[in-house]
């Protein structure tokens, strides 16, 4: 086969995903044959349509032992009797594969890529999907990732979830379950489906199958859309995906490629769609549409003149979204609350079948477990590779940076021995509260208070000469010409938070330790369409004052850093470092040891994802003084300004001169969007 040039070029394109020629000459000869050597569609978007076959081979060759084996020709297969259930919550989405039922036979769907089918002489038959717009290799890279970082022990308790809980079939309040595949059984099998039922008699209204809804503009297929509300107030909306062609070897999709297939679909077919569209958001904004209608229009007879249409006992896709909740439909969110639920024990979780996650290329925990929340990571775009670094949680000293922490430099000032419970609620301000100005930083609600983020804003937004110190001796200046150096361009003096810490009589639940507590929002890094490369946005809403994360990454000196940047190649598409320089001016010349700064180049969290915005950012960074009253080292927080809602990217302001050639965080052409970008080159061009 390999004397054929294309199929070298496929065999080397596989060889580079560590995929060996042996295990794809057999997948390649079937896709030829099925796409009747039309090589472009095998050679598109880099093999891809090979290296879906390929995993799916693998996959259904583990999965579909038991279920019955067919030689009849592609897309014209027995019926499929599996049900599928496409659920949305307000805690994420799933996809559940019911119990087999009576089934009216499934469609062949309509995507622009064929849908492979491969039949081959009683083997099991293996399905490729065009799912994402990743190219094949970042997706079986990042598949790879994400089952490594997946610990077994989840994924065994996973799988027992799955076993135990196969026949509840209840919506939403019931732990969400994608039961082991089953055999299927005749397509004459009238077992009800259980969940349409509990929906169908749970219904008050739902609206008829108009022929205008938009899930009936494709008669041919039967597909038809419905919503339900129950009087607890859920709003489940059904799409029926009543097929007319059976497809023996169905497999139930991924929710998440099913949403990014669609997606796809209108962006390449309609180019219709802005490059934030989203189907999920589309669902969300039709429950929404649908429970505000419901609520507060005046035309009732809307409602009253509905009635229930009957539903199919049919393939069914539910999207059931708890009226309180529904807002809260998040990329991914599933995956993060599992593993909370898991490890709490707490049976209303959401079960992903791992195996069901093969299509899900770009989600994973980036934080590799080492935060109390996951962050997951999705690139929608382009092809941009995922970032290469090591996620630290907690700052980690490289070198020669003097961070002293030890229990005898806290003097009985700097902390508030005498103290127990909560500070907060003791009248008087502790001393640690004295450190911060007198009056704790945060709200009880564990939130900033707004006279302390006001300040906070203000200094960093309007600074005036007076808020700026001058060394004497500047490290920065220092590191660029050390025999003569250049006069001190000022360092902005910031308001500090001083946090309860390990000499405090407080308990861990004291309201004065919000920082130290890390990370709870839910986050989830992306990649900007403006061309900043990767961002961070938030999945929830974000009430103003709210700590979202620190910057971490490796302490280094301030000649460490500038070391660093000598030897590094200079192109390097984006920089990771902060100066630690909020106290700097408060000495008259600081050692070099001391003069700190924070790496997140190879090593750090979450934050290093946060792009910068000019003047209005949605962050602003406070240093916060934890673990020594020694301002040299202190940590840097991030809270919100104003409310921010889910799915917003998430970015501060990072104080860069844009002409200054000298900030350690290299000028950039800035994309911030903001209207006081203070990039002028940018703003001229
Ligand atoms: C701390 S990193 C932020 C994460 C980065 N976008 C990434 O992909 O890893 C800082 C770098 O992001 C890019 N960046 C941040 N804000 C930007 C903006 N407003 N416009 C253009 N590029 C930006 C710059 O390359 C900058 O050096």
């Amino acid at each position: 086969m390999a004397s054929n040039p294309r199929v070298f070029k496929a065999l080397e394109a596989m060889r580079a995903l560590g995929i060996s020629d042996e295990e794809v000459k057999p997948v390649l000869k079937r896709l030829l044959k099925l796409y009747d050597k039309n090589w472009e569609l095998i050679e598109e978007d880099n093999y891809r349509t090979l290296v879906d076959a390929y995993f799916e081979l693998k996959e259904n060759s583990k999965h579909d032992e038991g279920i019955e084996r067919s030689t009849k020709i592609p897309h014209l297969q027995e019926k499929n009797d599996e049900k599928n259930t496409l659920k949305i919550s307000g805690q994420g989405i799933i996809m559940e594969q019911s119990e087999p039922c009576l089934s009216e036979g499934r469609s062949a769907g309509s995507s622009e890529r064929p849908r492979t089918h491969f039949i081959d002489k009683g083997k099991d038959p293996i399905s490729s999907h065009v799912v994402d717009r990743k190219s094949a290799s970042e997706r079986s890279l990042s598949a790879h990732v994400w089952r490594k970082n997946m610990p077994s022990s989840q994924r065994n308790v996973q799988r027992e979830n799955m076993k135990s809980n196969h026949h509840n079939k209840m919506l939403i309040q019931e732990p969400i379950i994608i039961p082991p595949r089953v055999p299927k059984r005749s397509s004459n099998d009238s077992t009800p489906h259980h969940s349409v039922k509990a929906l169908a008699s749970q219904s008050q209204h739902s609206c008829d199958k108009d022929d205008n809804s938009p899930g009936n503009d494709d008669t041919s297929t039967g597909n038809n859309f419905d919503i339900a509300s129950s009087p607890s107030g859920e709003v489940k909306i059904l799409l029926n995906c009543d097929s007319t062609l059976g497809q023996l070897n169905f497999h139930t999709p991924n929710f998440d490629a099913v949403l990014r297939f669609v997606e796809d679909k209108y962006f390449r077919s309609y180019k219709i769609t802005g490059p934030q569209f989203s189907v999920r958001k589309l669902l969300k904004d039709l429950c929404e549409s649908y429970l505000k209608l419901g609520t507060d229009s005046p035309d009732r007879s809307v409602v009253a003149n509905s009635s229930n249409c009957g539903i199919n006992i049919s393939d069914t896709m539910h999207v059931s979204i708890p009226k309180k909740r529904a807002i809260e439909i998040q990329n991914f969110e599933t995956y993060s609350n599992q593993k909370s639920s898991a490890s709490s024990g707490h049976t209303n979780s959401y079960n992903f079948f791992p195996d069901e996650m093969n299509h899900l290329h770009s989600f994973h925990d980036i934080t590799k477990g080492a935060e109390k929340v996951e962050i997951s990571l999705v690139h929608e775009f382009c092809n941009e590779s995922l970032p290469k670094f090591n996620y630290i949680p907690h700052n980690l000293i490289y070198q020669n940076g003097n961070v002293n922490i030890s229990l005898a430099r806290i003097s009985d000032e700097d902390c508030c021995s005498g103290c127990s419970g909560d500070c907060l609620s003791s009248s008087i301000p502790c001393a640690c509260a004295r450190e911060t100005g007198g009056e704790f930083a945060y709200t009880t609600q564990g939130r900033l208070k707004g006279d302390f983020l006001s300040a906070c804003m203000s200094l960093k937004r309007e600074p005036q000469e007076h808020h700026f110190v001058y060394c004497q001796d500047c490290p920065l200046e220092r590191t660029q010409n050390e025999y003569m150096p250049e006069r001190c361009k000022g360092h902005l003096v910031k308001k500090f938070i001083k946090e309860c810490w390990r000499k405090c009589g407080c308990d861990m639940r004291c309201g004065n330790r919000i920082v130290q507590r890390g990370i709870t929002c839910k986050l989830q890094v992306f990649l900007t369409p403006e061309g900043k490369g990767w961002g961070l946005r938030t999945l929830e809403d974000l009430p103003k004052g709210t700590f979202v994360c620190e910057y971490v990454g490796e302490v280094l000196t301030n000649m460490e850093l500038y070391e660093r940047i000598l030897q590094s190649s200079g192109n390097e598409r984006h920089t990771y470092p902060v100066t630690l320089d909020a106290d700097w001016g408060s000495e008259g010349i600081l050692r070099d040891e001391e003069a700190l700064c924070l790496d997140a180049t190879f090593h750090g969290n979450v934050a290093r994802f946060i792009n910068h915005r000019c003047f209005d950012a949605n962050l602003v960074d406070i240093p916060v003084e934890v673990e020594t009253p020694d301002r040299h080292y202190y940590h840097i927080a991030f809270f919100t300004t104003s409310k921010v809602s889910a799915f917003q990217e998430l970015t501060w302001d990072y104080g860069i001169d844009f002409a200054d050639k000298n900030h350690p965080i290299k000028a950039f052409s800035c994309h911030c969007g903001s209207s006081s970008c203070r990039d002028m080159k940018r703003k001229r061009r």
